[in-house]
This record gives C-alpha cells, sequence and structure tokens, in this order.
C-alpha cells in the first residue's frame, strides 16, 4: 500500500537529509506506529506520503502508484485517498460538528442525499450521535478528536494518517481515541501514526518502526515503544 524505495529527502539550506535513503514496505490493512526522538524525520514521513513534500532521490509508491510522478491535477485524488489526523484536530471554529464531518464530502463534490446518509452514520460510528448540532468549543478534546477522525474517515479512504493524535489528551481519553482507530483499521485501513505517547505503542503491540536522524534503526512486528523521550 506504502513504499519507500531509498528515499532520501533533504530540505533547502539544511546539510543532513530529514530522512535517509528509508526503504519500507507497509501492506494494506497494517496498523504502524512511527516513532522517534523530535526531528527524527517521522513528520517528513507522513508529508512524502501525502506529497506535502517531494524526496530528493528515491521514489514513494501509494497504492501502486510513484506519487512524485503523478501530475499535479492528480494529487488531490491522491490526497482523498489519504485521511489525516493531527494533534491539533484542526476543525471548522464556525460549523458544527455535521457540517464539519460533511464538508469533507461537499468539497469532492458527493451529492447531498450520500451526504445525508453517510455523515450520521460516520457520527455514530466515533461516538458522537446526537451532538451533531454542537460547535466545536462546546465539545472537549477527545470529542473534538472523534470529529477530526470522523472527517478523516467519512470518505472510506484506503490509509489513515495520524500526526500525534493523542499529544493533547490525557491518557483514558486517548485510549478511547486508539480504540476508534483500532476500529477503523479493521476495515482495513492502513493507518501510520507517528507518536511520542510510550503507554499507547506499548499496549497496543502494533508494528513498530523507529526512526533516529532519518534512518530507521528498528522495525518490530509487535513491537513497543522503547526509547526514552
Ligand atoms: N520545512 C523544513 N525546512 C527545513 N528543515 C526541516 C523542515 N521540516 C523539517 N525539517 C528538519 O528535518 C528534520 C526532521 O524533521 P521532522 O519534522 O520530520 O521530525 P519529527 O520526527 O516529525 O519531529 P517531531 O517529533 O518534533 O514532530 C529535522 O532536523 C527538522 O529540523
Amino acid at each position: 500500500m506504502i513504499r519507500f524505495d531509498k528515499v532520501t529527502k533533504t530540505y533547502p539550506g539544511q546539510k543532513r537529509p530529514a530522512l535517509d535513503a528509508v526503504d519500507l514496505e507497509i501492506e494494506k490493512g497494517e496498523f504502524v506506529f512511527l516513532v522517534g526522538a523530535s526531528g527524527s524525520g517521522k513528520s517528513t514521513f507522513l508529508r512524502l506520503i501525502l506529497r506535502e513534500a517531494r524526496p530528493t532521490s528515491g521514489r514513494v509508491y501509494v497504492a501502486g502508484k510513484e506519487i512524485n510522478k503523478l501530475s499535479s491535477w492528480k494529487v488531490p485524488k491522491l490526497r482523498r485517498q489519504v485521511g489525516t489526523v493531527f494533534q491539533d484536530f484542526r476543525l471548522l471554529p464556525n460549523k458544527t460538528v455535521t457540517e464539519n464531518v460533511a464538508f469533507a464530502l461537499e468539497v469532492i463534490g458527493k451529492p447531498r442525499s450520500e451526504i445525508n446518509k453517510v455523515v450520521p452514520e460516520t457520527l455514530e460510528m466515533v461516538g458522537l450521535e446526537g451532538k451533531g448540532h454542537r460547535m466545536p468549543d462546546e465539545l472537549s478534546g477527545g470529542e473534538q478528536q472523534r470529529v477530526a477522525v470522523a472527517r478523516a474517515f467519512v470518505n472510506r479512504p484506503m490509509i489513515l494518517i495520524a500526526d500525534e493524535p493523542t499529544g493533547n489528551l490525557d491518557p483514558a481519553t486517548s485510549v478511547g481515541i486508539m480504540k476508534l482507530l483500532d476500529r477503523i483499521n479493521r476495515t482495513d485501513t492502513t493507518v501510520v501514526m507517528a507518536t511520542h505517547d510510550s503507554s499507547i505503542v506499548d499496549q497496543m503491540r502494533k508494528r513498530v518502526i523507529e526512526l533516529e536522524g532519518g534512518l530507521i534503526v528498528r522495525d518490530e512486528a509487535r513491537g513497543i515503544y522503547g526509547y526514552q523521550n
């Protein structure tokens, strides 16, 4: 589903690469934690999958396509197949919960009849039934992150990328979000999550890829967090 073939990314003006000749394959339906110290290259890895950054050398394949070769008008289609969730939720503050989730479908031209059906189903799936009329600031942090997950998943993407999704949440709320991501993963959605949350990684026992200075220093099938923050 995702393949990195000797991918190096050096940002302009930087001597050291943020990612250094990374070779990696992530299969459809896998759940992968990306761990590593601040600056080790996790966000760069995720941005390359979305073509928000482009490799300096090497190739990135998503769903069999080398995404550096996509013409720019095809990039939105790629991004539709990759849902994203971030630490800071990134909801639209002036839209209700329902409108936030519906917006993800409106911008890709889905018909109103489908939106009216799928949005309540997805809100129910993430445990927000009855809260569709609320504004984001009327929700707890955990509920806001559930909205963000609903928005990322409403279009049933092949891949869900989560960059520190529990970074602003307390431990109990974080567990709830992880249960949700696990459930999404069980629908055969590939999940790639960058995190500094050692207890979550240790509880889930999924594949763990550790980056250090842009290199993969560990890749374990049922790993633990395994290093000191
Ligand atoms: N836009 C940029 N321009 C120049 N250098 C950058 C840029 N983005 C990242 N870097 C550098 O690339 C390296 C990897 O950064 P990256 O953001 O991928 O790390 P990270 O593991 O996601 O860190 P964190 O855990 O703090 O989010 C760092 O040395 C960083 O300073």
